[in-house]
């Protein structure tokens, strides 16, 4: 794990030291949209108009955040206009790297550049960045450069900007329920989809018990909504279920033990451990969860986590039993 500065790579642990134990997730800093005619998105530059094979898509398998955008790219049905590169689950001195600790996982490398880092697309598209390199990344062919590093932003185009190319007619993120979406998404995000991290990175036991008390109360919270609607904003499935779903089809087999979320299980949760199910059952969202690559990813990187890079066996978690949600 590391990052760049000045677009030289530098061997790196996350930084507690100055927040009192707690982990800060730092933002992202390519911003760009892709619009369906080029113009400006909400943030950022115009110019990356929605072509067929003009983006690539960087994402690791293990990862929540990236996991989102692989999701809408299957969804929209837009595998064939829109490439993908998977970078292998370890990461450690060098980053995210595109060579498979596992000769047999053929589809880990860079299809777009032929990078051997990840950090190596970031210094492509601006030799001069400092930051973290992280995942998913969507690259423009055209301009050579990084479109958006930043997953909320990445699922938004793919939701609308290519629908004149043949994506499918679905809308995770309709007009009348965005107010709604934003409200669920702000906590989902705080207390849950980044509340995993701030509990598993936490270095102090105070900074550990306020975001792992947080986490719980979240996931109460969402119990609770799920006892009356089938989705968390009602009858429609949207971007806020997607979002929370990376993050549950991962916690009982990473979170509860590698960042020690273990106050309960998701199969605990009655509510929440059908609704978890149901979604993994729609057509096409199976094949974009590889839970070989999240356990290998969190318990064979995170070194000052887990030293002996140790995977544990279980949970045997069956997903494909009823989920009795209707
Ligand atoms: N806000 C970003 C966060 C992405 C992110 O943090 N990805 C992690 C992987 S799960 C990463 O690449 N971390 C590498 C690092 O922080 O050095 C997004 O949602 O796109």
């Amino acid at each position: 794990m590391g990052l760049l500065i000045q677009g030289v790579w530098h061997d790196q642990w996350y930084n507690t030291g100055d927040h009192d134990g707690e982990f800060k997730r730092s933002a992202s800093q390519f911003r760009h949209f892709v619009t369906a005619d080029g113009s400006p998105g909400p943030t950022g530059d115009g110019g990356f108009k929605a072509e067929a094979g003009r983006y690539h898509l960087y994402v690791s398998l293990a990862c929540p955040w990236a996991h989102r955008t692989l999701i809408y790219r299957k969804l929209k049905g837009l595998e064939k206009i829109i490439g993908v590169s998977v970078v292998d689950y370890v990461m450690k001195e060098h980053g995210w790297t595109f060579q498979a600790t596992d000769p047999a996982d053929d589809f880990v490398g860079d299809q777009q550049l032929n990078h051997q880092f990840m950090h190596q697309v970031y210094t492509q598209a601006d030799p001069a960045y400092s930051g973290r390199v992280t995942v998913p990344v969507l690259w423009d062919r055209k301009h050579n450069t990084i479109v958006s590093n930043e997953s909320a932003d990445i699922i938004r185009m793919f939701n609308s900007a290519f629908d004149d190319l043949g994506a499918e007619n679905l809308d995770f993120y309709p007009l009348h329920l965005q107010d709604d979406i934003d409200a669920i998404n702000e906590r989902v995000y705080q207390d849950i989809n980044n509340g995993v991290y701030k509990a598993g990175f936490a270095t102090t036991q105070h900074a550990y018990e306020g975001n792992v008390r947080k986490l719980f109360a979240a996931l109460e919270w969402v119990e609770e909504l799920l006892n009356s609607r089938r989705y968390l904003t009602g009858d429609e499935l949207t971007e806020a279920d997607w979002r929370l779903f990376t993050t549950l089809v991962r916690f009982d087999a990473v979170y509860v033990g590698h960042f020690k979320c273990n106050l309960k299980r998701i199969a605990d949760f009655p509510n929440l451990s059908g609704y978890l199910r149901e979604l993994y059952q729609m057509p096409g969202i199976a094949e974009t969860v590889n839970l070989r690559h999240i356990k290998k990813h969190y318990y064979m990187s995170h070194e000052t986590i887990n030293p002996t890079a140790v995977v544990p066996a279980g949970p045997d978690i069956d997903w494909l039993e009823p989920h009795d949600r209707n």
